[in-house]
């Protein structure tokens, strides 16, 4: 058996899972809310994961029966910044992937590296939720932090220094940083030494399926998990979920709705868009790279929507009064840029709006709406995929909102072609577990391990495309015209 840890946003899930890929036990414990103390800024405590992650290890655990665990495997949250100090202690509050206050920071490396030589060394821009603008930020306004710092980590990395004491990350995570030369599979000693951040804060590197650490003693007795155990390197949700779902070849993509939105697909080699619309990052699976465009606000936008306007609804009857209403939602539109946007916009400051509101809307056309912008914005990734040449064969569908059939079918019908649903829901932590049995040998490569043991459960043909295409061109309206509106 091999158990799969999934620091994610909202809370940590921790999944034991069989040789075929069955999933024998699954328990997640919720992180506390993110701390917003200023508009735009989003911290969370790396204690707080590390609490939650023992109360969900010891839960599967306890449901798996006694199941001898192989292996675990890591993922979590990309690209949030923990500092640590020679001693391993936690300096600060960690900085974490949606967090927008580092747009200076990214217009400083942008003139001082500049864009494309940022893109040569890195693939990628500079964008306010990559970790080194964190760093970056700290050094500005907390030196006296950032003078303590020895250490730099991801969030599921964290969690794998307290129950390992190592410090260590995977490639695909690390691409996340904008420190790694992507294209290389290095730490950018480049970059390191442009941006003045020493190379000994960064903590080794490995490829997804690899073991880098055991459990430690302290790490047994606070999970319960025997020391000894073997710990692959793993990779950020984004990365694990894509092994967890199949995307290893070109052709194949998956559209995952979980806090975040994101269209990935894999590729031979790095793939990268001159204009940095999305990102290039090297795969969980050795000798890969993939390309993924991101929505920073996609299930955020449902469970925004509903905090605000109907706490004291469910998705599911939030999603019930929207299939009532016609697909295109009589003309109500949805721009999901809650957190800024990333693709295709790049733009921090980009707002969400609702548009096209009358008397004749109600409560369900406004959930309709939200599914469909959220989709259309996916739909924007799909769009440059095409423009970059990218394959867009089959289209899979993961994360919290394909959980309902309501939003399955709006992104078929948005995307225009039939969408799968995988039997196996849980995503990061199926993909990592995957990983973890890899690396101790349990199936010759991740492409092995993905073929014995991911399976289709549905197809879902799109129904109102049509519609949906007329609604799409309109949508692409909206951000143009609205750019300049509220900016500061
Ligand atoms: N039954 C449902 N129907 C539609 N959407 C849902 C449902 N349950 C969850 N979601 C969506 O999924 C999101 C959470 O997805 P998840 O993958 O669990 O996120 P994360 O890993 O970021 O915590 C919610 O914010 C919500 O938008
Ligand atoms: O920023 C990214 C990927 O670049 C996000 O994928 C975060 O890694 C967290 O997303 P959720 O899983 O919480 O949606």
């Amino acid at each position: 058996m091999f158990l799969g840890i999934d620091v994610g946003t909202g809370g940590t899930r921790a999944v034991v899972i069989d040789r075929e890929g069955r999933v024998v036990a699954s328990q997640a414990s919720e992180h506390a809310a993110i701390s917003s103390p200023e508009i735009g800024w989003a911290e969370q405590e790396p204690e707080d994961w590390w609490r939650a992650a023992q109360e969900a290890i010891r839960g599967a655990l306890a449901a798996a029966d006694g199941a001898k665990i192989e292996a675990i495997g890591l993922t979590g949250q990309m690209h949030g910044c923990v500092m640590l100090d020679e001693q391993g202690e936690v300096l600060r509050p960690a900085l974490i992937w949606c967090d927008q206050r580092t747009q200076p920071q990214c217009d400083w490396l942008t003139e001082t590296i500049g864009f494309e030589r940022l893109i040569e060394l890195t693939a990628n821009p500079a964008l306010p939720n990559f970790t080194l603008t964190k760093l970056l930020w700290v050094r500005e306004h907390e030196p006296e932090i950032f003078a303590k710092i020895r250490h730099v980590l991801c969030p599921k990395d964290y969690v794998r220094f307290r129950m390992t004491g190592e410090y260590a990350m995977d490639m695909q995570e690390a691409s996340g940083t904008l420190l790694l030369d992507v294209a290389h599979r290095r730490w950018s000693s480049e970059m390191a030494e442009a941006t003045g951040i020493p190379m000994a804060w960064l903590p080794r590197l490995f490829e997804g399926p690899e073991i880098c650490a055991r459990i430690d003693d302290a790490g047994a007795a606070a999970t319960g998990l025997a020391a000894g155990t073997p710990v692959a390197a793993g990779a950020g949700d984004q990365g694990a979920g894509a092994v967890g779902m199949g995307i290893l070849k070109p052709g194949t993509v998956s559209a995952t709705i979980g806090t975040s939105g994101v269209v990935f697909a894999a590729t031979d080699s790095p793939t990268m868009d001159r204009l940095g619309r999305m990102h290039t990052f090297c795969h969980a699976a050795p000798g890969l790279w993939h390309v993924m465009g991101v929505t920073n606000g996609a299930g955020l936008s449902l469970r925004y929507f509903r905090d605000t306007f109907a706490p004291e609804s469910s998705y599911d009857a939030l999603t019930a009064l929207a299939a009532k209403v016609p697909a295109g939602s009589d003309g109500l539109f949805w721009t999901p840029y809650l957190f800024g946007e990333r693709t295709p916009h790049l733009d921090a400051q980009a707002r969400a709006a609702f548009v096209g509101i009358t008397a004749s809307h109600t409560r369900g056309h406004f959930v309709r709406a939200v599914l469909e912008g959220v989709a259309f914005s996916l739909r924007d990734t799909l769009t440059l995929f095409a423009e970059l040449g990218i394959p867009v064969g089959e289209i899979r569908l993961g994360g919290g909102g394909a959980r309902g059939p309501l939003w399955r079918q709006v992104q078929a019908d948005v995307y225009g072609q039939p969408v799968k649903l995988l039997e196996a829901e849980e995503g990061g932590a199926f993909g990592a577990a995957l990983l973890a049995g890899t690396g101790v040998g349990a199936w010759p490569s991740v492409e092995a391990a993905c073929a014995a043991t991911v399976r289709i459960a549905e197809t879902i043909q799109p129904v109102d495309a049509a519609v949906m295409e007329v609604a799409y061109k309109e949508y692409r309206k909206i951000y143009p015209a609205l750019r300049e509106i509220g900016r500061a």
